[in-house]
């Protein structure tokens, strides 16, 4: 058998090299003819991810062969989808690069075969959007091939590990589709559990993403009463927690592609239900989370201020512009808008980032600036500011 993997992402790579490693042929399809050239010639194209490398420079041109063009994966007789879904400027999930995915399956879709979306996607997609797409394309009709949604829960930079030792769900959007997906999946993920249909395993999946988020807005509330009320939220956390307590960790935000973005899916799906009273502790929790960056901007105001300087002219340096540490992404990243606020406020903004160049942080229209050369450094991931 052989397994097309639509998408060789940060999630949909990992996941390819594992399954070509597990003995199955994989064509990885992937609109990035640089990226296919890379993988084909095994070079990784995701360096920071522990353990690809390895297997890309086994597999990449053999046993996984990557290629842009649709018509090349004609053969395989499965095709997982992990592309890409972001939201639109009124935060809603905006469809179009999962829809030429399917339309594109859809085209080389044959009797028999079984589709798998991995995106995380609004609960009902795969059953309604996603359905409609490969029967419209393909001509065929559910039952004639199979459709079932599996969520990835990789984390960049730990993927390969936790692609083998992470619990993961799949679910059909019918009995027969949950059965055969299952059996294919059980050939190189160790760890599954099967799922009453597709539906619950798209919510399994954004509700981690809405945990994490509602998690990190208490964490972000209880770190400001703590400095308000002079206790150290560090040592306050570490007794608090138990079996039964986690506070998560306070930030400048959450960033990212996953958790800003998933709540989003459950609270504008009850807005259209006009069930606006469902998702207010989702929709709070997003405001606060993305209200942090202008708690940070004062606190950094005030520190320039007992500088012996006019504001204007304190050098300050925003160190760490990443979403989070160790990755180089910039999706949603409030360490990033924390510094384009600071200079919208007409403030002496420099940024320091170990994963950027000088040039490449020129190129986003920031001042590149080291840490020894300014009056005030903020660190975004030690959440500490120093002065010079
Ligand atoms: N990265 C993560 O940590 C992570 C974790 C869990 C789930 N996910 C899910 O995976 C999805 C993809 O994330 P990612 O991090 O891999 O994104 P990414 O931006 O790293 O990669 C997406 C890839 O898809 C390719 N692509 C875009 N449109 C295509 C098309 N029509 N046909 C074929 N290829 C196409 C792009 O060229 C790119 O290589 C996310 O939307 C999310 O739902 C990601
Ligand atoms: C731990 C984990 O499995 N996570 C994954 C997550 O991965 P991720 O790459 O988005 O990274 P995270 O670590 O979750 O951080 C996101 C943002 O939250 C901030 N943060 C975090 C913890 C905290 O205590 N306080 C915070 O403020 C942090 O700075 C950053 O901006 O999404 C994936 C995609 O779906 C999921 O597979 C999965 O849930």
């Amino acid at each position: 058998m052989r397994v097309a993997v639509i998408g060789l992402g940060k999630a949909g790579l990992p996941l390819a090299a594992v399954i070509a490693d597990s003995g199955i042929e994989v064509v990885g399809v992937d609109l990035d003819p640089k990226k296919c050239e890379m993988v084909n010639s095994g070079r990784n194209p995701i360096p920071e991810e522990a353990g690809l490398d390895e297997l890309i420079a086994k597999h990449g041109g053999t046993r996984l062969k990557a290629t842009p063009k649709y018509e090349d994966a004609a053969d395989c007789s499965a095709y997982i989808v992990i592309v890409p879904l972001l939201l639109d400027e009124l935060k809603n999930p905006d469809f179009s690069i999962l829809e030429s995915a399917f339309r594109g399956v859809g085209r080389i879709l044959k009797k028999g075969d079984i589709v798998v979306l991995e995106t995380t996607v609004p609960p009902g997609t795969t059953e309604t959007l996603v359905k409609e797409w490969l029967e419209e394309e393909s001509g065929l009709e559910l039952g004639e091939f199979y459709l079932a949604y599996s969520p990835e829960r990789i984390m960049t930079g730990y993927s390969i590990s936790r692609l083998r030792e992470f619990p993961k769900v799949i679910g059909g959007v019918n009995e027969e589709s949950g059965e055969r997906a299952y059996d294919l999946y059980s050939k190189f993920i160790p760890n599954l559990h099967l799922v009453s249909n597709a539906r619950t395993a798209e919510f399994i999946k954004v509700i981690e993403g809405c945990y994490r988020d509602v998690n990190i807005a208490l964490a972000n509330e209880l770190f400001k009463i703590a400095e308000e009320l002079g206790i150290d939220f560090y040592e306050a956390r570490e007794k608090a927690n138990h079996e039964y307590c986690h506070i998560h960790l306070p930030s400048t935000g959450v960033g990212g592609h996953c958790i800003p973005v998933y709540p989003w899916f459950l609270i504008r799906e009850m807005e259209k239900r006009e069930k606006f009273n469902h998702a207010r502790l989702l929709r709070v929790s997003r405001e606060l989370n993305d209200e942090m960056i202008n708690y940070w901007a004062e606190k950094i105001v005030l520190e320039c201020m007992k500088v012996d300087k006019p504001l204007s002219e304190v050098k300050i340096c925003i160190r760490g512009i990443t979403f989070r540490k160790g990755v180089k992404e910039l999706y949603h990243s409030r360490n990033l808008a924390l510094a384009r606020l600071l200079v919208e406020k007409g403030l002496d903004v420099g940024v320091h980032d170990e994963l950027f160049t000088q040039k490449e942080v020129e190129e986003l229209g920031l001042r590149w600036r080291e840490p020894g050369e300014a009056d005030v450094v903020f660190d975004c991931f030690e959440l500490k500011i120093f002065t010079g």
